[in-house]
């Protein structure tokens, strides 16, 4: 499959003081794909995006495009079109639904977009809108939308930045069972134009959703497949000492 917007991440490695939060992980991550990251709780996740989001030190390489995202500040690795969520939302609470995503879309906004907003709704805030789902709730603050909602807004966020790669934090924790349907489909839905990594616990979730799946186990990249075969994958059963999957990824 060729792909235009890929991750290729080489020998990553990140020493919090000595101990190795990260160590030689080799993945790659390819635009149109679902791919899950999964892993006991410790295993160097949420570490791996920090490091490619710029937000903790890295060595090793991370090419995206003709860039090496290892090498770039975070503020940067926005502007090159990478981006990701947290666990905890990180909305506007009393501004719109509308008002986020315009915030979001003005890091990106040229002049001519800005006087066009003025007029109305840019073009792609009100497509952002559209594709998570939030358009009837344009004017609702975000602070009183339900959890799942707030989860939407921020990848609308993304969306209206033109973020090609997205890291999702264990998006639909907390939420209902129709919500993780719904947000299966709102991934589908973005996944062919992007690069789409989650980091996840929620077993059904990744069984439902993942194209591919790498495990995590002490900082380093354990196996890599589909669900089938990570599951029955012998050093995963290891790791997992004969518990399943779920019970060890929930901790
Ligand atoms: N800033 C830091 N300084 C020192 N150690 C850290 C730091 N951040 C994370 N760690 C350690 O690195 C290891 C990996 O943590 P990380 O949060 O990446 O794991 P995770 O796989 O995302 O876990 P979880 O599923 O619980 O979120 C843990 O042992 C954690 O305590």
């Amino acid at each position: 499959m060729t792909s235009q917007y890929y991750v290729e991440v080489q020998g990553l490695t990140v020493d919090f003081d000595g101990f190795k939060a990260n160590e030689g992980v080799d993945v790659t991550f390819l635009q149109g794909r679902i791919h899950f990251l999964i892993g006991p709780n410790g295993a160097g996740k949420t570490t791996l995006v920090d490091a490619l989001t710029g937000l903790v030190k890295g060595t090793g390489r991370a090419r995206y495009g003709n860039k090496d995202l290892l090498a770039l500040k975070s503020h940067q690795i926005s502007r090159a079109g990478v981006g990701r969520t947290f666990q905890t939302a990180t909305v506007f609470e009393e501004l719109s639904v509308l008002q986020n995503l315009d915030i979001a879309g003005g890091v990106h906004r040229r002049a001519w977009g800005m006087l066009r907003a003025r007029k109305g709704i840019p073009d792609y805030v009100a497509e952002a809108m559209e594709t998570v789902g939030l358009a009837d709730l344009r004017d609702r603050p975000a602070g009183i939308l339900a959890h799942g909602q707030k989860q939407w807004l921020e990848i609308g966020m993304l969306l209206v930045q033109d973020a090609k790669v997205m890291f999702l934090d264990e998006t639909v924790a907390g939420m209902s069972h129709e919500e993780r349907d719904q947000t299966g489909e709102l991934l589908r839905r973005i996944a062919p134009s992007r690069t789409i990594v989650v980091i996840e616990h929620d077993m059904d979730f990744v069984r439902n959703h993942a194209d591919v799946v790498t495990v995590l186990h002490a900082g380093k990249v354990l196996a890599e497949g589909s669900v089938a075969e990570i599951q029955a994958d012998a050093r995963v059963q290891e790791v997992y000492l004969g518990r399943h999957i779920e019970e060890v990824s929930h901790g």
